[in-house]
């Protein structure tokens, strides 16, 4: 008896000094050894309240030791097993409560730190951080005003976890969707979330200066996070099982998006049954549902876009392209604002540009093959139609061929007058010409010998926002236009706050929002 105590003494010793030396792995190892023997003891003994108090101090340790490893669903174990052994325990409660927050689980972490007793300083802080960030994830009312007007300096804001009003449902356009479940105004946030994993490298120009090296060895840290992160968490394994592989998407199961909220815990037998990873799923699976931070319909919040990031986020993993798209997003940190770049009706699907919805038919084709995908939304089958006709192909030809751009959009828009094409369908056709029209438009040559022949600048780039909405390319356009008009002077028109919203998201207050424009211009 007296050796087994010597023994549990000696262990307990050795893992409190890994803890303080922040071993974290040996430390753990040490305690699992420690609660295994205590565990025993205390099933074959009496009462023995000195044991329990052991054993609960050594749960709530190792529950530490393994949030520092960001294994938080073991770690919560932990601490529940520690609370069982005494529910008042403060340093268990603690840490279950910064655990639960990690987790963006913030009742969850309020009802923590209220049973605290909340006089201390850190744990008031706690507790105010908690119920903003409740807040905040209940109304999704976001305001980066402060953080933008400042120049981006400093820790990037604190955003909670929010889904607004989306659903998950069969799709027309594949599998399954993001549908808007009311009518919602172009600018609302529709979700916002928090990467499994990202993974960034720092690059001096744009992606394409990334070597194909560098890029391989991001997606392969990339898929180690993922893969590290979905073995430690059962329900991001669950969540994850649940997206598409870019295969047999319509005999995919329709979940529902509450699994995707960070407080429900249950997802499914699968979760229960500890499922193995599939290495070569898991791949598939990253594949058709990464996204980068330098995408068409993407902006990142900072100043100068010298990274380059990838990174995997559940629920936005629904949303499907279209070359008409009517969601954009911003990447704040490892967080994703997803919002609407149109006004949408209730019931509408939500979807992204995979790939650049400002050009003709042909590239897109070729860019879609990248993602295995065969668009046939409205714009691809129209434009399907016209680009067989010889009159449109020789224009695109002729601008292949280096023709004249302002040339180039008077026969366009002289076919178009001649087909009777509508106005929607003008603006489809317009966003496939927009290289041309944009270079006619900055050029003065052009503009003196075909100015008056063509439409005004503004009449186009309404036409192809109403296609492909809010475009920070349009957007541009129309601010140096607006800047000529006034002489330099700061833009206060309604218009092109509208279409800024529509870009950016209603994510900040208009001050702040004419720092965003500047930046646009000098981008
Ligand atoms: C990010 S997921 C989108 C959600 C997916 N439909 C699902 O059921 O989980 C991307 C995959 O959706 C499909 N997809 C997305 N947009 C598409 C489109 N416009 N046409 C055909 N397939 C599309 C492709 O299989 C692609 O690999």
């Amino acid at each position: 008896m007296a050796e087994e105590e010597e023994q549990l003494q000696q262990l307990r010793a050795k893992a409190t000094e890994l803890f303080i030396r922040e071993e974290w792995n040996a430390s753990i190892e040490a305690y699992s050894h420690f609660i295994t023997l205590c565990t025993q003891k205390l099933f074959r003994s009496h009462p023995n309240q000195k044991l329990r108090r052991s054993l609960c101090i050594a749960l709530c340790n190792r529950a530490e030791a393994r949030s520092k490893l960001k294994d938080f669903h073991s770690a919560l174990q932990d601490c529940n097993h520690a609370l069982e052994l005494d529910n008042t325990h403060s340093k268990t409660l603690l840490c279950k409560g910064k655990i639960l927050l990690c987790l963006n689980r913030y009742s969850s972490a309020l009802e923590c730190f209220r049973a605290l007793d909340g006089n201390t300083e850190s744990v008031s802080g706690y507790l105010e951080r908690c119920k903003t960030l409740e807040l905040l994830s209940k109304t999704g009312c976001l305001d980066l005003s402060d953080w933008v007007s400042n120049g981006f300096r400093g820790k990037v804001p604190e955003l909670a976890e929010h889904i607004g009003p989306v659903e998950i449902r069969k799709s027309e356009i594949s599998g399954r969707g993001l549908f808007v479940t009311k009518n919602i105004d172009a600018g609302s946030l529709m979700l916002v979330t928090k990467a499994i994993a990202m993974e960034r490298s720092i690059i001096m120009g744009g992606v394409q200066d990334l070597s194909e090296d560098a890029q391989l060895a991001m997606w392969k840290n990339f898929i180690d996070k993922v893969f590290e992160f979905v073995g430690k968490c059962p329900k991001t394994r669950g969540l994850i099982n649940r997206l598409s592989c870019g295969e047999n998407e319509d005999e995919l199961e329709v979940p529902d998006v509450g699994l995707f909220r960070p407080e429900s815990e249950c997802v499914g037998k699968d979760v229960e049954v500890e499922v193995a990873v599939d290495m070569v799923k898991l791949v598939g699976t990253l594949d058709a549902n990464s996204l980068t931070e330098d995408a068409v319909s993407a902006n990142v919040m900072r100043r100068g876009n010298d990274c380059y990031g990838v990174g995997l986020w559940l629920l936005p993993s629904f949303i499907n392209h279209s070359c008409i798209p009517n969601a954009r997003r911003l990447h704040v940190g490892d967080y994703l604002v997803v919002h609407a770049s149109k006004d949408l009706k209730a019931g509408e699907e939500i979807t992204f540009a995979y790939f650049d919805p400002l050009c003709g038919l042909s590239k897109r084709k070729e860019m879609s093959v990248n993602w295995g995908i065969h668009c046939k939304c409205k714009r691809c089958r129209f434009e399907g139609e016209v680009f067989s006709k010889q009159e449109i192909r020789e224009i695109e030809i002729g601008l292949e061929r280096g023709m004249d751009v302002g040339g180039v959009v008077y026969k366009l828009e002289e076919q178009m007058k001649r087909f009777k094409v509508r106005v929607k369908e003008k603006g489809y056709l317009r966003a496939s010409f927009w290289e041309a029209y944009s270079q006619a438009y900055r050029s003065e040559r052009a503009m003196k010998r075909w100015g008056r022949r063509i439409p005004t600048l503004e009449v186009v780039v309404d036409s192809v926002t109403d296609v492909v909405g809010g475009d920070h390319r349009l957007l541009k356009m129309m601010l140096v236009e607006e800047l000529k008009k006034n002489s330099g002077g700061v833009v206060e028109k309604d218009k092109v706050f509208k279409m800024a919203r529509e870009v950016f998201g209603k994510v900040v207050k208009k001050q702040a929002m004419k720092t965003l424009l500047e930046l646009c211009i000098g981008d």
